[in-house]
């Protein structure tokens, strides 16, 4: 079976009953490694080719699908063809002239790139794999092209190996007969098959909107990514990154109405929130809600989609700011019901929706970030806010990162909070994020927690990593602060001498007066840095600030740094001693290194001692 993108359940209604069955028959019956995309657009000129197939041990097809019915061909040339429709006649490009001209325009895209040109011999310099075009007439039979199509010149117009009819899609025909037909129309036999590089390397360039640290999706973009001329820049890395297939999928499938992806720290949820914001941002007419708890994450996540230029149509919010923008726009006064402003903030929202001087159905759609973070009572206002008839809802989790509410998984089900998840939740379970050494150790530790607390047997859904190798994370236990203090000032040196700027190292703290401590340690010794402790700050934060940020590690959700030090790690204080919560947040700050992971802890606990296990 092969991979179709998107899902065939996700087509649009306008897809003809044609192409359905193709998609279908691709799908069912290409080899299981082929990758079939159906009507996406190709390179910056957004050509839409109806398939290409990319197939690692035969090549590149290029398919146009025509369900044209042959009493209605009216006349046919080599350039078009004129056809009998509703409206009257109408004239169309001879379908394998279009399929011919789709494929050379985006294999010149590819043409361009060494790593994918034969590297000697006759052919040095074109591309090193196979490829072709050609045209499925769904709804003509062979004979009945033969008896219009006589003569050898008119044959030429339609070459019968380039073309494909209905009787060669019909159900009795077998996979294997259908295979034959269409890697006929490859040029030759590929010798070894495609390298899972040159297949990223393939997809980078036909699908720039999936390519990661490029202008287009990185959420956290380097100083090289800077907006390029045309699909190529001057000079390719090596290495390029781009989603992976699963999350492709996923991302172009994601179609109307509620869905749900529960996904492991660094799986890339955010990434395709914000694929998933672009595309929204362009098809509905009424505003895109993109909503998380965390005061900094809300800031990346808004810079972001200013730097797509999508500010005018998607709102960013934290859950509690935006039911200040909610009172605000409404002009209405926050009700005192509670002791506690936040509580009394929702409280208040909550009550004017339900008296109706709020309105709900505000958004075309409601993307939520870590929704593990919300409270039922708010995603259930939250359900409210997205049109009921046409309106989408994506709800991205991670149960494991679940740290602000005292629950096991979600703690509730989704139909109680009206998302419809049945049949629409995806799992990702592959860490990007993360080295291996470092997600190997964070998963340990957290599963030693939840294994250590005998009425606690949380499962949870374990990452599984793609990153790269490094360094083991360092674990440094000593008898003070001011010793964890020494052995950071001497990590950060150490960052320092690798080339690494203020803005790639981070310091995670579990307490506001840790933070402070640090923060006068990194004074006396000339170190620039800013601690992100109150909402003010937090909703400034900008990954570009070249200074070192300190955390308080819950408001370290969803951001990433080259290198993490979690110090005063085995402080017991900010989560009364429940062991589960602690790891929950530990984990929360260990996954949040890419690259390189300092620990330090002085306080003797059974958290100290959970943490520096073997
Ligand atoms: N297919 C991929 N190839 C390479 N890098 C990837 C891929 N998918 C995601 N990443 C990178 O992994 C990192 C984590 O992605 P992202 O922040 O979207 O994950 P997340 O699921 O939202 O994480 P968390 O829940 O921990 O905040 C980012 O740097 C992202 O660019």
């Amino acid at each position: 079976m092969a991979i179709l993108i998107p899902k065939l359940n996700s087509f649009p209604a306008y897809v003809t009953a044609g192409e359905r069955r193709v998609a279908r028959r691709l799908e069912s019956d290409l080899e299981e490694q082929c990758l079939c995309w159906y009507d996406i657009a190709v390179g910056s000129k957004r050509r839409y080719p109806d398939f290409i197939v990319l197939n690692p041990e035969r090549g590149l097809l290029f398919l146009e699908v025509k369900d044209w019915k042959i009493d209605n061909i009216h006349a046919l040339t080599h350039k078009e063809v004129e056809y009998r429709c509703e409206s009257g006649i109408k004239t169309f490009c001879n379908p394998v002239e279009q399929a011919r001209q789709g494929a050379y325009a985006a294999l010149k895209l590819l043409e361009q790139d060494a790593a994918l040109q034969q590297q000697h011999g006759a052919h040095q310099g074109k591309l090193s794999f196979p490829y072709g075009y050609g045209v499925i007439l769904s709804n003509i039979t062979r004979k009945q092209l033969d008896a219009v199509l006589i003569t050898d010149e008119q044959k030429a117009i339609l070459p019968p190996e380039l073309v494909i009819c209905k009787d060669d899609i019909k159900e009795s025909v077998s996979a294997e007969t259908l295979q034959n037909k269409l890697w006929a129309m490859l040029r030759y036999r590929l010798q070894a098959p495609l390298s899972a590089e040159k297949i990223d390397r393939i997809r980078w360039h036909f699908y720039p909107e999936i390519r990661i640290d490029s202008k287009q999706l990185s959420l956290f973009p380097t100083e090289n990514d800077q907006p390029s001329p045309s699909d190529l820049p001057v000079a390719l890395p090596d290495i390029l990154k781009i989603m992976d297939p699963q999350q492709e999928i996923l991302a172009r499938s994601l179609g109307e109405g509620h869905r749900v992806i529960h996904g492991v720290a660094g799986s890339g949820k955010t990434l395709i929130l914000i694929y998933r914001c672009i595309h929204l941002a362009e098809v509905l007419t009424q505003p895109v809600l993109v909503i998380c708890y965390n005061i900094s994450l809300a800031a990346i996540l808004k810079s972001r989609i200013k730097q797509h230029g999508l500010e005018e149509k998607v709102q960013v919010y934290n859950f509690h700011s935006w039911c200040s923008y909610q009172l605000r726009k409404h002009t209405l006064s926050k009700l005192n019901t509670s002791e506690n402003t936040y509580d009394d903030l929702f409280r208040s929202v909550e009550h004017y929706i339900n008296e109706e001087k709020i309105a709900s159905e505000q958004y075309g759609a409601v993307l939520i970030d870590e929704g593990h973070d919300l409270r039922a009572e708010w995603l259930n206002v939250l359900t409210k806010m997205t049109n009921e008839r046409s309106g989408s809802l994506l709800f991205m989790y991670d149960d494991a990162q679940s740290i602000y509410n005292k629950r096991e998984n979600l703690g509730f089900s989704l139909a109680s909070v009206g998302i419809q998840a049945q049949g629409r939740t995806t799992i990702l379970k592959l860490n990007y994020r993360n080295s291996q050494q470092i997600l190997h150790f964070s998963r340990n530790f957290l599963q030693r927690a939840f294994d250590s607390t005998s009425q606690h047997k949380t499962e949870v859904l374990q990452p599984e990593s793609a990153g790269t190798y490094g360094p083991e994370p360092e674990i440094q236990r000593v008898d003070k602060l001011a010793a964890e203090a020494r052995q950071v000032l001497e990590w950060l040196d150490h960052q320092r001498n690798q080339g690494l700027r203020w803005k790639d190292i981070a310091i995670l703290c579990p307490l506001a007066k840790t933070g402070k401590y640090f923060c006068s340690v990194l004074k006396s010794h000339d170190i620039p840095h800013y601690f992100y402790e109150k909402p003010e700050d937090k909703k400034l934060y900008d990954p570009q600030d070249d200074r070192l940020p300190l955390f308080i590690i819950p408001s370290s959700k969803g951001l990433e740094f080259h290198s993490v030090a979690v110090v005063n790690s085995s402080e017991m204080d900010y989560v009364k001693s429940d062991i589960n919560e602690a790891a929950k947040k530990l984990y929360v700050a260990f996954t949040r290194a890419t690259h390189q992971l300092l620990v330090t802890l002085h306080q003797d606990n059974a958290l100290a001692d959970l943490i520096t296990a073997k």
